[in-house]
């Protein structure tokens, strides 16, 4: 196809001035971007209106854009709910550069001192447990527990706050979070967001950290920085005497909004996946829960060091990352300057979406794609096996920030979790297999119903 004099990957013909509408739908994407990609190729071209988009499928195409041209894929097309006010700082602004550098080091500096992210996380896994096993062995739905295990976590990790499961501040922090993240991840789906009501949400937000900022610059000790924030304040400090800094207090609101947004809704819905899924298949979760009862010999919760002797449980993790595909299309990417791939050109600014459910379901990576399989990470010693193909949290320089504290807490929480409790299906409800799982994620995550039997650890 011609844009300009430039020629464009192949793609079905756009409407004059719609595009291809029927192609920007992302919710259908699962289902429509395959078929397109059998027509055109693994690189194809679907329109939004009058800009083209280009779309990468299969394992190959998706590493050599975003991995093997790293730089050239790693810009962001703005968006434009999460531009509303973020002024060019926020990390799919103008700024994102040095701003992401250093949250990510900052996150990694909470892996040392005193309250390290392991223990964040652990002192975490104990109030969850507690209100899981409230429920009494009843049918319920684990998810608001889950989010609030994950949102206190973060927030810990922020501002250093750890709230009560009753406390309605958290209930409304979640769902504000939550409906942010739905305008994005389309498996999250669940409310009908309008625009204004994206507004308040994120005014709330806004009030919300705001408080959190003005208490921590009148408590600061700069020898001992209890966190994310104080982090960020003596960062804006140092660079006070520059003209225009990066780093100033409507960054820090921004970046802390937008990791509280990143933040919670996907690893809580990770979970909430993965204990319905073990609901579904007792026996990998008799084998999961074996593993870590031989290794911790049952008394204390796994903790990260335990990862090397749980090779079952961590493969069970990835596999089921790897099947719940949470971002099919992943955030979108845009290209820094004109280039040429696979023969194909790209003009400076277009957008480019990985379509990450291809490579998570690659026929070429995967030896059973569509089935849920832990074998996929496990070798024939039944070691665990990275698999590069492995790409929930994308890859290449926007590969996702949380991708650390993330695994952290999939590993610590799903495995006190089926230390303490076997996960069942309510009554009279039936074990489904893989394809009906695949195709009612939406509604599992949003409703999905488990009872949670207190285990008894024996010594
Ligand atoms: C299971 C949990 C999670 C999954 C599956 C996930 C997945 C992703 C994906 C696919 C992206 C887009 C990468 C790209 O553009 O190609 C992303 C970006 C991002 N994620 Fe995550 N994420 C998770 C948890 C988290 C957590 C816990 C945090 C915060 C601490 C976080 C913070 C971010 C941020 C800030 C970005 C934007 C990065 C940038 O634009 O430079 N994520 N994540």
């Amino acid at each position: 196809k011609q844009h300009g004099n430039q020629s464009l990957p192949p793609g079905p013909t756009p409407i004059p001035v719609l595009g291809t509408p029927k192609y920007m739908d992302l919710s259908a994407s699962t289902k429509n971007f395959p078929k397109l990609s059998q027509k055109y190729g693994s690189v194809f071209t679907i329109w939004k209106m009058s800009e083209p988009v280009i779309v990468l499928c299969g394992y190959e195409t998706v590493k050599e854009a975003l991995v093997n041209h790293a730089e050239q894929f790693s810009e962001r097309p703005i968006i434009p709910v999460m531009d509303l006010s973020n002024e060019g700082y926020g990390l799919d602004g103008r700024r994102w550069r040095p701003i992401r550098r250093f949250t990510m080091t900052s996150l990694r500096n909470f892996g040392m001192g005193k309250m390290t992210m392991e223990k964040r996380v652990l002192t975490e896994s104990k109030y969850l447990i507690q209100a899981v096993s409230e429920t009494g062995g009843k049918p319920f739905n684990p998810r608001m527990f889950l989010a609030m295990a994950v949102g206190n976590i973060i927030s810990s990790v922020l501002f250093g706050e750890h709230f009560d499961y009753q406390d309605k501040q958290l209930e409304e922090l979640l769902s504000s979070t939550s409906r942010h993240l739905c305008n994005i991840v389309p498996v999250l789906l669940r409310f009908s967001v309008i625009r204004q009501k994206v507004v308040k949400e994120k005014l709330y937000l806004q009030n919300f950290v705001m408080k959190y900022i003005k208490h921590h610059k009148e408590t600061l000790k700069p020898e001992s920085p209890r966190d994310f924030i104080d982090y960020y304040l003596l960062k804006i400090k140092e660079v006070e005497h520059e003209m225009d800094p990066d780093f100033c207090e409507t960054s820090l609101l921004v970046i802390v909004i937008g990791l509280l947004i990143a933040g919670t809704d996907t690893t809580a819905s990770t979970l909430k996946f993965s204990l319905v899924l073990m609901a579904h298949y007792p026996d990998v979760q008799a084998k999961v829960q074996q593993e870590i009862d031989k290794t911790t010999n049952s008394l204390r919760p796994p903790e990260i060091m335990d990862k090397p002797q749980l090779p079952y449980t961590n493969a069970v993790i990835h596999e089921i990352q790897r099947v719940l595909d949470l971002a099919p299309t992943t955030l979108f990417h845009a290209v820094t300057e004109d280039i040429k791939f696979r023969g194909y050109t790209i003009p400076k600014g277009t957008t480019v979406i990985p379509f990450l459910s291809s490579v998570l379901f690659d026929p070429s990576q995967w030896e059973t794609p569509e089935v849920f399989n832990p074998g996929h990470f496990l070798d024939e010693e039944g070691q665990f096996r990275t698999r590069l193909a492995f790409m929930p949290f994308s890859a290449g320089k926007r590969v996702c920030l949380g991708e650390n504290l993330a695994r952290m807490e999939l590993f610590l929480l799903f495995s006190a979790l089926l230390q303490r409790f076997t996960f069942t299906l309510p009554p009279g409800t039936e074990r489904q297999n893989s394809k009906y799982l695949n195709l009612n994620k939406t509604e599992i995550i949003a409703s999905g119903q488990i009872c949670a039997v207190p285990r008894s650890l024996s010594k």
